[in-house]
């Protein structure tokens, strides 16, 4: 057995098969229908529209046949832990890279030790970084990173994933290439609410560095480098994230900010993570303010206004 598998057809599975298409790759879908559709029209009408797969790309819904010696997971974060429970058996012995960002919001735990919970001693990594579906789905050129805590490992992923438009850097800090996508996409709803309801390109600034410096205290109080954060999982996802209408978590700020209505069935992994991530930082003493208003705002607990005069008139302090 070897090669690579895409275990989950939305708009990521189907980009990163497209991105690494210039090999043989599997891409499966639970959906038998959409598996078969996928397969004969060659397109992901669905999730990726208008992304032309090559030959190589062989869509299923049998999950058997989508066994490789490595395996990514391209499920939103919320439907991990249940997904690797239930395929344990299949999962086991396999190079497993998580693709997902967010914290499970039932443990408290990022990608990697779900993984890790479910499979002890599984090689596990995690691919995050700034990139849209949509981007790499074109062939628009990406770089990612690569986490994984064995270095020999993440040495192997990082040939063997990267693609021609796709550069893969590598780092061992896990930690911290995982907290850098969860956190930034509760920093990308509060940009979208900032620009939603008119605040302006100053106050989105000042919202994405006061935010940054949150996701390092927490990333550092989880034993991650701080550097890792000024990386691609971190600065480079935040600025992607909060600058561009084309994330899913920024509409969905823009919508609260505006006041107008969003498609709840859009995968926003920053709501369940703003939540747990607000709940962590309490239980570990961490001060939060603006991950903690998000959870308030989307919990209809406080307004945006009553959002912004609260973060406003906090007690001054050292930068
Ligand atoms: N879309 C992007 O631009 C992008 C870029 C980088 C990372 N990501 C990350 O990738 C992850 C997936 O996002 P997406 O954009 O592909 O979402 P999506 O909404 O487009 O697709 C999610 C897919 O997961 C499948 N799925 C949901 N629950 C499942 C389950 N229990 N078992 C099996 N399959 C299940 C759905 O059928 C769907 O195909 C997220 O964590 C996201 O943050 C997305
Ligand atoms: O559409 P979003 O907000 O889930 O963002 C997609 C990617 O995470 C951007 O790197």
């Amino acid at each position: 057995m070897s090669g690579v598998a895409i275990l989950g057809a939305g708009a990521f599975g189907t980009a990163l098969a497209c991105a690494m298409s210039d090999r043989v790759v599997t891409l499966w879908a639970r959906d038998r229908e959409q598996a078969a559709d996928i397969q004969a029209r060659r397109e992901n009408t669905r999730r990726l529209p208008g992304v032309h797969l090559r030959d190589t790309v062989m869509v299923t819904s049998e999950l058997g046949d989508a066994m490789a010696d490595t395996i990514l997971l391209a499920l939103p974060m919320q439907k991990l832990a249940g997904f690797v429970a239930d395929h344990a058996a299949m999962l086991r012995g396999r190079r497993l890279v998580a693709c997902c960002k967010g914290v499970d919001l039932q443990r408290g735990i990022g990608p990697a030790q779900v993984i890790e919970q479910a499979l002890p001693g599984a090689v596990t990594a995690i691919l995050t970084g700034p990139s849209f579906a949509a981007d790499i789905g074109r062939g628009l050129p990406t770089a990612l990173t690569l986490a994984c805590a064995d270095d020999a490992a993440g040495a192997e992923l990082q040939e063997q994933l990267s693609a021609p438009a796709l550069r893969l850097y590598r780092t061992t800090d896990v930690t911290g290439a995982e907290l850098g996508g969860a956190l930034k996409n509760v920093i990308a709803i509060a940009a979208g609410i900032v620009m939603g309801a008119g605040m302006g390109d100053s106050a989105r600034a000042a919202l994405m560095t006061r935010g940054f410096a949150e996701m390092v205290r927490l990333a550092e109080s989880a034993g991650a480098q701080a550097e890792t954060l000024s990386g691609l999982s971190g600065f480079g996802d935040l600025v992607l994230t909060c600058c561009s209408d084309k994330s899913r978590n920024y509409r969905y700020g823009f919508a609260l900010g505006a006041g107008t209505e969003f498609d709840t069935t859009t995968t926003v992994e920053g709501a369940a993570t703003a939540h747990a991530v607000a709940r962590l930082a309490r239980e570990k003493g961490i001060d939060m303010p603006l991950t903690t208003m998000i959870a308030a705002v989307i919990d209809g607990k406080v307004t945006v206004d009553q959002a912004r005069d609260a973060l406003l008139s906090r007690p001054l302090k050292e930068e």
